[in-house]
C-alpha cells in the first residue's frame, strides 16, 4: 500500500481562507481580533515560528504583535508583562513562546495567563475543561492532529491510536482528544520498553519524540494512519520529522509529511483559538 499524503499546508491554507471571511464578519462589528505572542531569549527555532505565527495572523486580518524580551528577563518582569496583557481589551490571545530561559519557571507563567486569551490552551483550567470534554482552547498541535485526521474522514472511533511521546503540549493532550473522540488510547514514552509491541497493534500511530527517523515501516501495521509531529533540524540544514517517511509510506494508509504537515496546522489553529477568543472577550 502507498499511503495518502495528508498535506497540512494544504488544508491550513483552506482553512485560514475561511477564517479570514469569519474575521472580516467580526471586525464589521467592530471587533479586531488581536494576538500578542511574547518572546524571550534569542534562539533562532523560536524567532522563526515567531514570525511564522505573525505571517499567518497578517493573511486572514488578524492584528499581532510581538514582544521581544532579552534572555536575562526576570520571572518577575515577565509575570507583570502579562499582567498588563491580561488587563488589556485589546489582546485577545497571548502566548509566550516555549521554551522559556531556565531561570524562569515555565508553569509559573503558563497559569498567569487569562484562561480567555489562552489561546495555546496550555492553562490548567482549560486543560482541565478539555478533559471533561467542555468547550475550551484546545492546545493547538493536539488540535491540528484531530482536525487533519476529520478532514479525511478518518474513523477515530473504537480505534487503538498509540502515542509516543508524553509531553504536556502534544503527547498528553493529543491522546485526551484521541480519548474523547472514543479511540482506545495507549501512550508511549522513553520507559516503554519494546515500543514496536504497541505500534505494530496501532490503527493510528501519533509520533511525537523529537529523533530523527525513529519510526520506520518495521514498527507499523498495515493500513497505519501514521502523523509525524517531530521537527527536527539535521546538520544539512534540512527539517525532518520522527518518522522515516519513505519506508513507512508503503505501509501507511494515511501520513502526514515534515514538513508541510502538523506544523502549518498548529499555527491555523492558533489563529482559530485567538478569532474565538475575541469573540468570547467582546461578551464580557
Ligand atoms: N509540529 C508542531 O507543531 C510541533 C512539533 N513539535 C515537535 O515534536 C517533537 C516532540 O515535542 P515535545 O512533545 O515538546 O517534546 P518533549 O521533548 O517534551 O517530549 C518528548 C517525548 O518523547 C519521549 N521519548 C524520548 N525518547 C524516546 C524514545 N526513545 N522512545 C519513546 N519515547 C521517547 C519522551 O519520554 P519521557 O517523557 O519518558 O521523557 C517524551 O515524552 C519535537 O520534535 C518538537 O520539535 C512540538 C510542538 C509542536
Ligand atoms: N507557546 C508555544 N506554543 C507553540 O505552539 C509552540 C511553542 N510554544 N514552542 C515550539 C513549538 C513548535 N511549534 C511549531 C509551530 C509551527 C511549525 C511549522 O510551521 N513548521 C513548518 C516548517 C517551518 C520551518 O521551515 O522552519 C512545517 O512543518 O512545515 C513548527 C513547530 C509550535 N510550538
Amino acid at each position: 500500500m502507498t499511503a495518502e499524503i495528508i498535506n497540512g499546508k494544504e488544508l491550513a491554507a483552506e482553512l485560514k481562507s475561511e477564517m479570514k471571511e469569519e474575521v472580516e464578519r467580526v471586525r464589521k462589528q467592530g471587533i479586531v481580533p488581536h494576538l500578542t505572542v511574547v518572546l524571550v531569549g534569542d534562539d533562532p527555532a523560536s524567532k522563526s515560528y515567531v514570525n511564522g505565527k505573525k505571517k499567518a495572523s497578517k493573511e486572514v486580518g488578524i492584528s499581532s504583535q510581538i514582544i521581544e524580551l532579552p534572555t536575562f528577563t526576570t520571572e518577575k518582569e515577565l509575570l507583570k508583562l502579562i499582567n498588563k496583557l491580561n488587563l488589556d481589551r485589546d489582546v485577545h490571545g497571548i502566548l509566550v513562546q516555549l521554551p522559556l530561559p531556565e531561570h524562569i519557571k515555565e508553569q509559573s507563567i503558563i497559569e498567569a495567563i487569562d484562561p480567555a486569551k489562552d489561546v495555546d490552551g496550555f492553562h490548567p483550567v482549560n486543560i482541565g475543561r478539555m478533559m471533561t470534554g467542555k468547550d475550551t482552547f484546545l492546545s493547538c498541535t493536539p488540535y491540528g492532529i484531530i482536525t487533519m485526521l476529520k478532514s479525511r474522514n478518518i474513523q477515530m472511533e473504537g480505534k487503538h491510536a498509540v502515542i509516543i511521546g508524553r509531553s504536556n503540549i502534544v503527547g498528553k493532550p493529543v491522546g485526551q482528544l484521541l480519548l474523547n473522540e472514543n479511540a482506545t488510547v495507549t501512550y508511549c514514552h522513553s520507559k516503554t520498553p519494546d515500543l514496536k509491541t504497541y505500534t505494530k497493534n496501532a490503527d493510528i500511530l501519533i509520533v511525537a519524540v523529537g529523533k530523527a527517523n525513529k519510526i520506520d515501516a518495521d514498527y507499523l501495521q498495515d493500513g497505519a494512519v501514521v502523523i509525524d509531529v517531530g521537527i527536527n533540524r539535521l546538520a544539512d540544514g534540512t527539517l525532518t520529522g520522527d518518522v522515516d517517511f519513505a519506508s513507512a509510506k508503503e505501509r501507511a494508509s494515511y501520513i502526514t509529511p515534515v514538513p508541510k504537515g502538523v506544523g502549518p496546522m498548529t499555527i491555523t489553529m492558533l489563529l482559530k483559538n485567538t478569532i474565538k477568543a475575541a469573540i468570547g472577550l467582546a461578551d464580557k
